[in-house]
This record gives structure tokens, sequence and C-alpha cells, in this order.
């Protein structure tokens, strides 16, 4: 699934936060800046938005039905060439993604992931086939294969806009969540994409590919919990509702707020089924979703 999370990282990944500052090597990734005309944000409907935030982003949320995935289609509109990424796409669903891309007049750049999924197969590595230039990306710590890896305190520039990269371990090893950009030019309210890791009332499992109730525990009260303290970061997310705050997660949330032996003690006793795919997702994700270069996704050639 994809929704705003944390992931798992090590104790040195969440004491870089704050980020630190912008290495030549990203640089490269930056558009030159320009600005145009408002888009409405249809989707994001439970907070307000400033001006910033509907004239130069455009945010997509989209849904994948059998893995109950959410992917998020980010874009600056203000910029000439309006370049845009994908947070978590699906394989079933990179044709539905691509041509929502093509009809907003779109240039995807970049195809995401916040973690290693074990409940669906990515569409990252389809959508390098299927669109020229896209870039995959994933966390350095997830040790898969992707174009550009990853870590706390990296920038992606789309455009003008920027995501930050947060080291929120936990749910996998290698987890991370993107968060948009600070500054005058950046969007508000910020947004975190978390993945699996922090869920609306809920959050991941922590029982394989390296989960730690530990170190999930860790990343929402020793780091996210200062997200509020930035700018109130909304968390935008899946499952039932669509959007909440850290802030709100931290009062509410019926696993998160209690003390880490009683969440460790929830975590344990889940009893949930593995996901029915995990046995074939995982080995796929870990090579983008592809088992070759070829255009056919793992999915696609099993069936
Ligand atoms: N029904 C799904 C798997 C459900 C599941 O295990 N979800 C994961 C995230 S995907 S690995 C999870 O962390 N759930 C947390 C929870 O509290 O339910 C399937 O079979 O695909």
């Amino acid at each position: 699934m994809l929704r705003v999370s944390l992931h798992r990282l090590s104790l040195s990944a969440l004491c870089s936060y704050p980020p630190r500052s912008l290495s030549p090597r990203h640089q490269t990734f930056s558009f030159p800046q320009l600005r145009t005309r408002a888009i409405p944000l249809s989707t994001m409907r439970d907070f307000s938005t400033s001006s910033d935030l509907t004239t130069k982003l455009l945010f997509r949320q989209l849904f994948e039905k059998d893995s109950s995935t959410y992917t998020y289609l980010l874009a600056d509109v203000g910029h000439p060439d309006k370049p845009a990424l994908l947070i978590d796409p699906v394989d079933k669903t990179v044709d539905r993604d691509i041509s929502l891309v093509k009809d907003l007049g779109l240039r995807l750049i970049y195809a995401i992931n916040t973690h290693v999924h074990a409940d669906h197969i990515t569409g990252t590595g389809l959508l390098k086939t299927k669109v020229p230039g896209v870039k995959s990306v994933i966390s350095k710590a997830s040790n898969s294969k992707a174009d550009m890896h990853i870590e706390a305190g990296d920038k992606i520039y789309f455009g003008d806009l920027f995501l930050e990269v947060r080291a929120t371990p936990g749910h996998t090893q290698g987890c991370v969540t993107y968060v948009t950009g600070d500054g005058p030019d950046q969007p508000t309210p910020r947004m975190a994409f978390t993945g699996d890791t922090l869920l609306i009332r809920g959050c991941g499992r922590t029982d394989f590919q390296g989960g730690s109730s530990h170190q999930l525990y860790h990343s929402v009260h020793s780091q996210a919990r200062r997200w509020d303290d930035e700018n109130g970061v909304p968390i935008l997310f899946k499952t039932f509702k669509f959007v909440s705050t850290v802030g709100e997660e931290i009062q509410y949330n019926p696993r998160l707020t209690k003390g880490e032996e009683t969440f460790k003690s929830i975590m344990e006793n889940l009893n949930l089924p593995y996901p029915k795919m995990i046995d074939v997702a995982v080995p796929a994700n870990l090579v983008c979703g592809l088992q070759d270069d070829s255009a056919e996704s793992v999915a696609a050639t099993s069936k």
C-alpha cells in the first residue's frame, strides 16, 4: 500500500535531521525557475491551502484497488516543462498514470518509491520502459535497484519545487518519508508522504523485511513529532480518510499514543496474515519491479 509512511533506518540517519544542505550531485536534478497559473487542488479537501500551493503544485491522489495502494502525482505547473513525479506507482495502474500525465501536459521525470513494497509490484520499472527519460528512485538503505539512491537529507527537485528525504525506519529496511519543501516558493501546508509506516490512526506492520517496532516508534516520537513544530506538516495518506497530520496522529493514533513497551506488544500481537503477494512482490521490487530490462513486469509475466 502507499500511504504517508515512515521507514526503517539507522540511528545515525535519524540523527541527520534536519536535512543537510544540498550537495552538487543533487543540484543536477533541479530545473530553471518559472511560474504559471493556479491549479485547484480538488483532492486536498480537509485542510486549507495557500496561494503558493495552488499556483505551483499540482497534486493528485490515485488509488489501486487490489492492493489498496495510493499513488501520488506531483508536478510543478509553474515551470514551463511542468516536471512531474509519481510516488509509489503500481505496475497495474501504470497506463492510467501515464494517461493522466499526458492529459495534464506534464513531463514525468521521476518514479519514486517510499520503500520495497510487499503487497504490490512497483510501477517504477515499467514507467521507465514506457516513458523516456524517467528515472527510478528509492533509498540507498533499501538495497534495491534504481537509477537514483537517496538518503536522509537529500532533496529531489522537480522544477522549482522539491521533496526532502527523511529516514523513517520501522516498517521495512530503507523506508523513507518524502516531505514537500520549505521556503517562500514552496507549497504550504507542507505534505509528508510516509509510505506504510505512519498511517492515519495506524502504522505499518513490523514483522518482516527487517521491520522493527522500536525503530518505528522512534521514527514517530523522536523524529516526526518535530515536523509539526516546523510548519504543521500534514500527512496525506490512504485508508478511509484522505488527510491527517503528524500532530493529530501523535494525539489520537491508537497505537502510537501508547508507551513504547505497549506499542511493541500491540505490534507483536497484530496476527496479520502475510500479504498475498509478498513472495512475488519483494523480489520484484528489489529490481524496480522488472526481472530484466524488458517492458514486461513480473506480474505480467507470471500470469
Ligand atoms: N491485505 C494485504 C496486506 C495487509 C498488510 O499487511 N498491510 C501492511 C502494509 S502492506 S506490507 C501493513 O503494514 N498493515 C498494517 C496493519 O495494521 O494492517 C495483502 O494481502 O496484500
